[in-house]
C-alpha cells in the first residue's frame, strides 16, 4: 500500500469562473496537486455552479491534471457516466441523499473507472461511512455546511477526522471548507492528508507560497507521526 501523501486541491468555487481555464492553469503552475471542482445542483444545496459540460471543456484544455468533482447533488447516480466521460478521476458524492444505496453508487463509480470519495455534511455521524470504507478511496469531512465558499472553518469536525485516522491509518482523508494557513494545523494534527482550500488560495497574493506551506504542514505531521 502506498504511504500517505499530503496533497493540496484548490477549490475554484470562488475564482473568476469566466476565466476558469486560466485560473485552473495558474493554480496548477503554482503547485496544486489536483483540482477540486464543486458541482452544486440547487437542490441538495441552495446554490448552483456547473456540471459535466463545463468540466469536459476544462478537460479538453487541461490534459494531465487530476480532477476531483465534489458532487453536492441530490441524485449522484445520475452524473456518474457523464462525469467519467468528461475526464474526471475522482467522484466524491454526499452519502446523505442516498443512504439506502451508497454501496451501489460506489460500485457504479468504480465501474466507470473513477475513484470513489464519500462526503459527509457536518451533521452526519462519521460512523455512517464505516460499512462502505472498503468500497471507497477517500472520505471527505466537510468543515462548513456545503453550498458556499468563504465560510468559517468548523473546528468541531476534527474529532471525525481523528476517528477516521485512528480506525483507518492508510485511508485518504480530505477536509473542505474554511481551510487555510490559520486552520491547517488543526486539520493536519487530526489526520487529514488531502486538503481543499478555496478562498485562502484564490485570494492569496502568493498562491505558490500558500500551497507550499499547506502541503509542508501536512507532510510534516505525516512524517513525524503527528497525526491523531
Ligand atoms: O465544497 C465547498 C463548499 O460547499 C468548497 O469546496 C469549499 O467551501 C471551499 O471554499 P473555501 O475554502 O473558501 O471554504
Ligand atoms: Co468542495
Amino acid at each position: 500500500m502506498a504511504p500517505l501523501s499530503a496533497r493540496i486541491g484548490p477549490s475554484i468555487l470562488n475564482a473568476d469562473l469566466s476565466q476558469l481555464h486560466e485560473e485552473s492553469e495558474k493554480l496548477l503552475a503554482n503547485g496544486a496537486d489536483y483540482l477540486h471542482l464543486d458541482v452544486m445542483d440547487g437542490t441538495f444545496v441552495p446554490n448552483l455552479t456547473f456540471g459535466h459540460p463545463v468540466v469536459k471543456c476544462l478537460r479538453n484544455k487541461i490534459k494531465d491534471a487530476f480532477f476531483e468533482t465534489h458532487m453536492m447533488v441530490q441524485n449522484p447516480q445520475q452524473w456518474i457516466e457523464p462525469m467519467a466521460d468528461a475526464g474526471v478521476q475522482q467522484y466524491t458524492f454526499h452519502i446523505e441523499p442516498v443512504l439506502d444505496s451508497v454501496a451501489d453508487v460506489c460500485r457504479k463509480v468504480r465501474e466507470s473507472g473513477m475513484k470513489v470519495g464519500l462526503a459527509l455534511k457536518p451533521g452526519t455521524a462519521v460512523e455512517a461511512v464505516q460499512q462502505y470504507i472498503d468500497s471507497a478511496d477517500m472520505v471527505l469531512v466537510m468543515t462548513v455546511e456545503p453550498g458556499f465558499g468563504g465560510q468559517k472553518f468548523m473546528g468541531d469536525m476534527m474529532p471525525k477526522v481523528q476517528w477516521l485516522r485512528e480506525h483507518y491509518p492508510a485511508l485518504d482523508i480530505e477536509v473542505d471548507g474554511g481551510v487555510g494557513p490559520a486552520t491547517i494545523e488543526q486539520c493536519s494534527k487530526a489526520g487529514a492528508n488531502m486538503i481543499v482550500a478555496g478562498t485562502a488560495i484564490i485570494r492569496a497574493d502568493d498562491q505558490a507560497a500558500v500551497i507550499r506551506d499547506l502541503r509542508s504542514a501536512v507532510q510534516s505531521a505525516i512524517n513525524h507521526g503527528g497525526q491523531c
